[in-house]
């Protein structure tokens, strides 16, 4: 169960804020999909519960743990049970895709330890079965650097099942992809949410995905909740308070 109580965040030098007084519970196995106009906070929610973002006020909570009262080592330690995918994928492209994946079974601890190669036998053969499972084995040796944008988002998947996590975040992972990359990109995962039981949190800016794939749907305006609910219940006036009729730049 992750918990977001009162969250509120401001950056520093702007005077409206990104985030206000956010409550938001998610159970386990939802697949949660935040949508909003450009700017709403989406980013900013997604990346406070792992602290990538540092909320200003209000506390999260998973599974009973207080992520935003935990030291370094103990936020470490969290990080490894929860996978992000990134627009912009976030791999060490100069090295392989077989490297990278093998580098999720080391998430939440110091990176030295991946970057030395340190591997053993059995994460070389469980980092070669996630590739397997996005349908990228016979590139495990290529350089991430040389791939297309939708096989980088596949290594990070690949990165994210070898990690074995509990909750996976998504900040835009579809975002810089086509259509068709876009919706296989989706589809694994879905797998990893399906297969795996993973909690699935994504923000995603294409309404269409966000119908097709989430149990509940988020939108966010200015930084507040103005939508919560199943996709059905997405009407026509819910997405005009998401996406109010003034924007300009916002996705429908
Ligand atoms: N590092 C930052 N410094 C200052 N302001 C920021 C920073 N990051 C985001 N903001 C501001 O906070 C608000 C929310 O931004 P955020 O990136 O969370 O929105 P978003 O919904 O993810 O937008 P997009 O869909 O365009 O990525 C915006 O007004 C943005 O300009």
């Amino acid at each position: 169960m992750l918990e977001l109580r009162g969250i509120s965040k401001t950056y520093a030098g702007e005077k409206k804020p990104a985030l206000e007084r956010v409550d938001l519970r998610i159970g386990p196995g939802e697949f949660v999909v935040v949508l909003g106009r450009s700017g709403a906070g989406k980013s900013t929610l997604i990346r406070c519960i792992n602290r990538l973002v540092e909320a200003d006020e209000g506390e999260v909570v998973w599974n009973g743990r207080s992520v935003t009262g935990m030291n370094a080592r103990q936020l470490r330690c969290i990080r490894g049970e929860i996978g992000m995918v990134f627009q912009h994928f976030q791999l060490l492209t100069r090295l392989s895709a077989w490297t990278n994946v093998m580098a999720g079974g080391f998430a939440g601890m110091p990176l030295w330890r991946p970057l030395l190669g340190a591997f053993s036998a059995e994460d070389r053969q469980r980092a070669l079965a996630a590739l397997r499972e996005v349908g990228l084995e016979e590139y495990a040796r290529r350089r991430v650097e040389e791939l297309s944008g939708g096989q980088k988002q596949r290594v990070a998947i690949a990165r994210v099942l070898m990690q074995r996590p509990k909750l996976l975040l998504g900040d835009e992972p579809i975002s810089s992809l086509d259509a068709v990359t876009a919706e296989r990109v989706m589809g694994f995962i879905a797998g990893l949410h399906r297969r795996h039981g993973v909690t699935v949190m994504l923000n995603l800016h294409d309404v269409a995905a966000a119908r097709a794939y989430a149990s509940r749907i988020i939108g966010l305006s200015a930084g507040r909740v103005v939508f919560n609910g199943a996709p059905k219940q997405l009407t026509d006036a819910a997405l005009r308070r998401i996406y109010p009729p003034d924007d300009e730049d916002g996705a429908h």
